[in-house]
């Protein structure tokens, strides 16, 4: 039998493949994704008629959540952003207007905090994702944050990863803690899974 390449080692190296093309993109590449993504994830939310969602602000390289956010705000979409936590866990905060800077330099909210649990009051949770397969399975960053979130939930809303298309990959290795998402939006559309 073929031995399988060990699920970690696989998934380091995809991390390190779509850190590059991250890190490859031109500002208007960014802001061009940015304006595509909130289009996408417009009509998602329109079409849950979401009043309350879970997202993230996105970092420089990351698929731009900005748009969505001010679309969210612009339609009283209440919008709850990760604050990372000491213990390996997320706290949320509601989208205000003040940015702070949370653990590992990450943009988070500066509101009152609220605890894990307020994620099952939301309609649909947007998850920041490294690559997603045509299964639903999703690879993060490594440190586990939004299988732990997501893992937690006993009736999980609908999750739909945010990724550039060419992280749309037909396998992603998987291991028994990962949860699979819902759906993926990336520039180009929507995918269900
Ligand atoms: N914008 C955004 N916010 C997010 C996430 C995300 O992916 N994107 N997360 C999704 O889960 C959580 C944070 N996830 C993280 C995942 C990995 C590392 C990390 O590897 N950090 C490096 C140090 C970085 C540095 O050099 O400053 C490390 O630990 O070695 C940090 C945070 C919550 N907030
Ligand atoms: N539900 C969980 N309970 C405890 N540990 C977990 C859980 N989910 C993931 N972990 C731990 O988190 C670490 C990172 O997992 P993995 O490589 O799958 O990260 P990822 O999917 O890239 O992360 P993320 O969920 O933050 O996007 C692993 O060491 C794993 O053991």
């Amino acid at each position: 039998m073929v031995r399988m390449v060990d699920a970690q080692t696989e998934k380091r190296a995809i991390r390190e493949r779509v850190r590059a093309s991250r890190r490859a993109r031109t500002p208007e590449a960014r802001s061009e994704a940015d304006a595509a993504i909130a289009a996408v994830a417009a009509t998602l939310l329109q079409e849950h008629g979401a009043t309350q969602v879970a997202a993230y602000l996105s970092l420089p390289d990351e698929p731009g959540t900005n748009g969505i956010l001010a679309w969210a705000r612009e339609h009283g979409v209440r919008v709850l952003l990760p604050i990372v936590r000491q213990d390996g866990l997320l706290d949320w905060a509601e989208q205000g207007d003040a940015i702070g800077e949370g653990a590992f330099g990450l943009p988070e909210p500066t509101g009152e905090v609220l605890p894990p649990t307020v994620l099952c009051d939301v309609d649909l949770i947007l998850a920041p994702a490294s690559a997603i397969d045509r299964r639903g399975m999703r690879l993060g960053w490594g440190r586990g944050y939004f299988d732990k979130a997501l893992g937690a939930l006993a009736q999980r809303p609908p999750v739909y990863a945010i990724a550039f298309d060419d992280e749309i990959l037909d396998v992603v290795p998987d291991e028994a803690h990962d949860q699979p998402v819902d759906g993926a939006i990336t520039p180009s559309g929507r995918l269900t899974f």
